[in-house]
């Protein structure tokens, strides 16, 4: 039995569903991640930008329990990394990456990749999956604009229309935390605002899960995030609610130059004064 001390800080971690404290990720003696404090709550979004090398996907890592830190504790949905099954953990997060994309079979039809998501999770359900999942996964394919793509084979895709179905892949099991890793890169002026109106609604949705986005753009940052970190170097810059950080002394400091940042009704926009 803990103290009550000890209670309480567990009571406050449950309540969370991201926590690093003190974290330090070390790689061939480089520090990824130094000293780093952070926390997520449940209706939460997050927005992580930073310079190329800034530990942006280390982080988005740690939080999808596919690293652990070498100092420091992490603890996501309130289980501590080293003292949980990160196996089971991982069914509970939802996260698209280009790795993820790099996984994904060429031959395999969008619906399947959407639906082999929650094989692990809903395998226990065998019995009724088939036509729920098939009617969940059709559901997710239609608020991602890519219903009509479902019996196609994810590489004849765009990227646009990968990134789209590895979304609704990453939501298929009712995750309680996505992670997006740069889903807006590689997509044109289009696409990117069509992603970027998709990200907002999803945000705005108060059944939706936590979210952490990864970016390098400003102007990439979805209507309905809530918060942001700015990563430089391993370390956190600035971190809080979204006006708070974009600031243009803020972003010059995280990226070395003199940036000036404008916000223009919902959306903000950088350039180098
Ligand atoms: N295994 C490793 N050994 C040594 N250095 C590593 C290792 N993995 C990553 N790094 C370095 O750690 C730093 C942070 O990498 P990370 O991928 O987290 O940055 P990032 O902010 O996501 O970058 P980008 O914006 O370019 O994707 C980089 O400088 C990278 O070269």
């Amino acid at each position: 039995m803990g103290t009550v001390n000890e209670v309480a800080v567990q009571d406050n971690l449950d309540d969370l569903v991201i926590h690093l404290s003190g974290v330090e990720v070390r790689r061939g003696g480089n520090k990824l991640l130094a000293d780093l404090d952070w926390a997520v709550e449940l209706d939460e979004r997050w927005v992580v930008l930073g310079p190329n090398g800034a530990g942006k996907t280390t982080l988005l890592k740690l939080a999808a329990a596919e690293l652990h830190p070498s100092d420091g504790a992490v603890h996501v949905l309130g289980e501590r990394l080293g003292k949980v099954d990160v196996f089971e953990l991982r069914t509970r997060v939802g996260f698209t990456s280009a790795a993820v994309n790099g996984r994904v079979p060429a031959e395999e039809r969008v619906r399947d990749v959407v639906l082999s998501a929650g094989y692990a999770v809903l395998g226990r359900w065998r019995e009724s999956y088939d036509t729920l999942d098939t009617a969940r996964a059709d559901e997710l394919l239609r608020a991602l604009g890519i219903e009509h793509l479902a019996e196609r084979t994810y590489g004849t895709l765009s990227e646009g229309e990968r990134k789209r179905t590895l979304i609704a892949r990453a939501l298929m099991t009712d995750p309680e935390l996505l992670l997006l890793d740069e889903p807006a890169a590689g997509l044109d002026l289009g696409g990117r605002e069509d992603l970027v109106a998709r990200l907002s609604t999803l945000a705005m949705d108060p059944d939706a899960p936590a979210m952490v986005l990864v970016t390098h753009h400003v102007e990439e940052i979805p209507p309905g995030f809530t918060h942001a970190l700015l990563l430089a170097d391993g370390y956190s810059v600035a971190a809080g609610l979204v006006d708070d950080v974009l600031t243009s002394e803020n972003l010059s400091k995280a990226f070395g130059q003199d940036l000036m940042l404008q916000r223009s009704g919902d959306r903000y926009f950088a350039r180098r004064r």
